[in-house]
C-alpha cells in the first residue's frame, strides 16, 4: 500500500434507484444465497424523487468497517450485509489516485477497512423498498471504490445477497431478474430488457397509504408462504413462466393493456398467496381495496385499461397510467376520494409537482370543487376518505446508478471519513 502517510481518505459516491414489481418475487428455494422460486420483472423509479445517495470511503486509519443510515450508525454485523462486503472483497483490484498518491493493490483490501454513509430520500422502512435502493446503492459504490471489473449484471448477483429486490436496482428501465438454475446462485441475476426512454410515457402514481408498522416483513411472509401455500407452488411452477413472456412482450411493443392486465392480476395473485399462507398474513387494508376498486371502476367504463395497479407487502398503491393525461386524471380521482387533513397540497403531493397543474389543481379549493368521476353511478352516494392516504409522490420511470463526482454530494468528510 503506498500512500505518503496512513491519513489519506478515498471515496467514492453513488446514487442508486428503488423499483416496483410487476410481476413479482415472492419465495426462496435458497434462504441464504437468496435464490427465488420464480423470475420478476420490475419498473425502476425515477432517482429524482426516491433514491440512495451513499458514500463509500477506504483509509489505513479505519479500525473497522463502520456504517451510518440517515445519519444514525447501525451494525453491519449481519449475515446480508456481510456476504455482499465479502463478495466485494474478492473481487477487488488494483486502484491507484495519482493526484493523491495513492496506490491500493488488489491483496490490502482484505486488510483495509471501509466507512459507509447512506441515505434515502424517501422513509426508510415504509413499504416503499428502501433495501433494494440501499443494497443495490452499498454495492455499486463499493464495487467502484474497489475497481471492481465485474459489471451491472455481475454487481446483481452480489446485491441480490444483500436483498432480493435489490438485485433489481442496478438498471434503470425495465428489468428482469432471472431466478437461474445453478446452486451457487452464480446466474441468478439482473437484467435490463429496456432503458427508461424506451416507454417514457408511463406516469407513476405511488400512494402512500395511512398504516402502523407492517407486521411480517417480506423475508419472514415469503418464508411462510414457501412452508405453507400451495398456491405458490402452482404459481412459481405454471402461472409466472407465461406471464414472464407475456409481459416481456408487452413491455417490447409498450402494449399498456396487456401490461396493465398482466400487473393487476400479479398483484392480485401475490396477496392471494399470502391469504393462502398459514396463518394468512395481510398487507393489503380498506384503504388499498378502495383504491383497486376506484381503478377498477374507472378502467371498465373506458374502452380499455388506463391506469394499471400494484402493491408489494404493504398496504402502499403504485399506480401506473399509461400518459401523463390519464395521470391528471387519475390525479383529480385520488384527490377526490383522499382529500388531505390540512389546505397544505404542497407536502401532500410530492415529486413531479407538474401533474397537479395538469390535473388544474393549484390550491386547496380545487380539490374541494372537484366534481364525482362519471364512472360513479347517479344513485350511489359517493363517499369521501380524507386521511387514509398520508400522501402522493408522482413519479415516473427511471434511470439505474450513477457515480456522483462533486465531492460537495459526498456524505463523508474527505479528511477523515467521518459523516458531514
Ligand atoms: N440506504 C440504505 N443502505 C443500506 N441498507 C439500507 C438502506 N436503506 C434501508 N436499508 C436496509 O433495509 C432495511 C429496511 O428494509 P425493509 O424491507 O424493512 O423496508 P423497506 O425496504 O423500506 O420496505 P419494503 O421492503 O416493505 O418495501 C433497513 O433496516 C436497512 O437494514
Ligand atoms: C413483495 C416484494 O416487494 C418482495 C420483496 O422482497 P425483498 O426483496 O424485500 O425480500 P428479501 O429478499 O428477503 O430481502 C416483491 C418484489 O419486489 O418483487
Amino acid at each position: 500500500m503506498a500512500g505518503e502517510s496512513q491519513n489519506w481518505v478515498l471515496m467514492v459516491t453513488a446514487q442508486t434507484p428503488t423499483n416496483i414489481a410487476v410481476i413479482k418475487y415472492w419465495g426462496k428455494r435458497d434462504e441464504t444465497l437468496i435464490l427465488p422460486v420464480n423470475d420478476s420483472i420490475s419498473v425502476t423509479l425515477d432517482p429524482s424523487h426516491l433514491c440512495t445517495t451513499t458514500t463509500v470511503a477506504v483509509s489505513p486509519s479505519f479500525q473497522k468497517d463502520r456504517m451510518w443510515l440517515n445519519g444514525k450508525e447501525i451494525a453491519l454485523s449481519g449475515g446480508r450485509f456481510q456476504s455482499c462486503l465479502r463478495e466485494l472483497r474478492k473481487r477487488a483490484c488494483d486502484v491507484e489516485d495519482k493526484k493523491k498518491g495513492i496506490k491500493i493493490s488488489k491483496e490490502d483490501w482484505s486488510k483495509l477497512h471501509l466507512h459507509i454513509a447512506s441515505y434515502n430520500n424517501f422513509p426508510t422502512a415504509a413499504g416503499l423498498a428502501s433495501s433494494a435502493a440501499g443494497l443495490a446503492c452499498l454495492v455499486y459504490s463499493i464495487g467502484k471504490l474497489m475497481n471492481v471489473k465485474e459489471d451491472e449484471s455481475q454487481l446483481s448477483a452480489i446485491a441480490r445477497q444483500g436483498s432480493g429486490s435489490a438485485c433489481r436496482s442496478l438498471f434503470g428501465g425495465f428489468v428482469k431478474w432471472i431466478m437461474g438454475k445453478e446452486e451457487d446462485g452464480s446466474d441468478s441475476l439482473a437484467v435490463q430488457l429496456a432503458d427508461e426512454k424506451h416507454w417514457d410515457d408511463l406516469v407513476i402514481i405511488i400512494a402512500v397509504v395511512s398504516s402502523r408498522q407492517k407486521e411480517t416483513s417480506s423475508t419472514s411472509g415469503m418464508r411462510e408462504s414457501v412452508e405453507t401455500s400451495l398456491l405458490l407452488q402452482h404459481r412459481a411452477k405454471e402461472i409466472v413462466p407465461k406471464r414472464i413472456l407475456q409481459m416481456e412482450e408487452a413491455i417490447r411493443n409498450r402494449d399498456f393493456a396487456s401490461f396493465s392486465r398482466l400487473t393487476c392480476t400479479d398483484s392480485n395473485q401475490f396477496h392471494a398467496v399470502c391469504l393462502d399462507t398459514w396463518p394468512p398474513i395481510f398487507y393489503m387494508n380498506d384503504t388499498s381495496h378502495r383504491i383497486i376498486s376506484i381503478i377498477e371502476k374507472w378502467n371498465r367504463s373506458e374502452e380499455s385499461p388506463q391506469v394499471a395497479y400494484t402493491f408489494d407487502a404493504g398496504p402502499n398503491a403504485v399506480l401506473i397510467a399509461r400518459n401523463r393525461q390519464t395521470a391528471a386524471l387519475l390525479l383529480q380521482r385520488l384527490l377526490y376520494y383522499f382529500p388531505p387533513t390540512s389546505g397544505d397540497l404542497d407536502s401532500y403531493i410530492i415529486g413531479d409537482k407538474s401533474i397537479t397543474k395538469d390535473a388544474g389543481i393549484n390550491g386547496i379549493q380545487d380539490v374541494e370543487a372537484l366534481p364525482p368521476p362519471p364512472e360513479i353511478k347517479d344513485n350511489i352516494p359517493s363517499q369521501k376518505f380524507k386521511g387514509d392516504v398520508n400522501y402522493f409522490i408522482c413519479t415516473r420511470p427511471g434511470r439505474g446508478p450513477v457515480l456522483l463526482s462533486d465531492e460537495s454530494q459526498a456524505l463523508l468528510n474527505s479528511e477523515n471519513g467521518l459523516p458531514k
